[in-house]
C-alpha cells in the first residue's frame, strides 16, 4: 500500500500552474525529502496531498484508495483521512486562548482522548524539543523557531499515517534543524510515511547521512528524476 500515490496531479493558482502534471508516491515507512528553489510547488504538492487544496487535474490516492473530491457529502470521509495526516505547515497558526501545550494536544482532543492523557504526551514532546518551559505560556509569546518547533509536535503528538512537513528547519538553528529531521527519521522508522518539502540546502546536506532518506528535487511543478 502506498501512503499517497500522486498520477498526473496537476494544480493551477491565480491562473498559473503550480503542479504540472507531475507522478508522485510515498509509502509507510518511508522518508522522502522534496527540495527544489522558491515558487517550485513543494508546499503546493505537500497541501493537495493533505487534502488543504484541492486539486486541479489528475488523480490521488490516499492509503490506497481514490480521494472523493471535494463536496458536502464526501467531507465526513475527507475529514476521516485527515485525522490520520499531520501536516506541519510553513506558517503554522494557533489559538491564543489555549496554551502551547493545549494547542499541541489538540490532534488528541479530537482523537477523543482525555486531559491527563493529553497533557503527559504534549509535555514529553515539549520537553524533548527543548519547549517544556514554555508549555503554559500563550503561543503569541513563542519565537518563530518555537513556534516552527510547536508545530511539528502538533503534527505527530497523535501518531499520524502520514506527516507532511513544510518548511520544518526554517527559523531553527543548525541543531534545532538537525533534532527536527532525526524526529521525522524516527518516525519513519517506526512505520509513518514521512515527505518533508524543503528550500535549505543545509538541512538537504543533513539529510543526505540518512541513508533511508530519498531526496527528490521538485522545479516548476515536476520532479527532475523520476519519484515513482
Ligand atoms: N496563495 C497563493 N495564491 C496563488 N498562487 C500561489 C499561492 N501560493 C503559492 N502560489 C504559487 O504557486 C506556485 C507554487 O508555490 P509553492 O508555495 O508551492 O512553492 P514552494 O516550492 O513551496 O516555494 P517556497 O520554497 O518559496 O515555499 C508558485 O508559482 C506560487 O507563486
Amino acid at each position: 500500500m502506498t501512503a499517497v500515490e500522486c498520477i498526473g496531479l496537476a494544480l493551477t493558482r491565480a491562473g498559473r500552474p503550480a503542479l504540472a502534471g507531475l507522478d508522485w508516491r510515498i509509502a509507510p515507512g518511508e522518508l522522502q525529502v522534496i527540495a527544489g528553489p522558491t515558487g517550485a510547488g513543494k508546499s503546493a504538492l505537500l497541501a493537495v496531498a493533505g487534502l488543504a487544496l484541492p486539486l486541479s487535474g489528475g488523480q490521488l490516492r490516499l492509503f490506497g484508495a481514490p480521494v472523493p473530491p471535494p463536496s458536502r457529502a464526501a467531507e465526513p470521509a475527507r475529514a476521516a483521512l485527515r485525522r490520520r495526516i499531520g501536516r506541519a505547515e510553513a506558517r503554522p497558526a494557533f489559538l491564543d486562548h489555549l496554551s502551547l501545550a493545549e494547542n499541541v494536544a489538540l490532534p488528541l482532543r479530537l482523537a477523543g482522548r482525555g486531559p491527563a492523557d493529553r497533557a503527559a504526551q504534549a509535555g514529553e514532546l515539549l520537553d524533548w524539543l527543548g519547549l517544556g518551559p514554555r508549555a503554559d505560556d500563550p503561543p503569541s509569546a513563542l519565537s518563530d523557531g518555537e513556534r516552527r518547533r510547536a508545530g511539528l509536535a502538533r503534527a505527530v503528538i497523535a501518531g499520524p499515517e502520514l506527516i507532511l512537513a513544510d518548511e520544518p528547519s526554517s527559523d531553527l538553528d543548525r541543531e534545532g534543524a538537525a533534532q527536527a529531521l532525526e524526529m521525522l527519521a524516527a518516525l519513519a522508522a517506526h512505520g509513518a510515511a514521512v515527505a518533508i518539502a524543503t528550500g535549505d540546502a543545509d538541512l538537504v546536506r543533513l539529510a543526505r547521512h540518512h541513508s533511508e532518506a530519498r531526496i527528490l528535487t521538485l522545479t516548476a511543478g515536476r520532479f527532475e528524476s523520476p519519484a515513482a
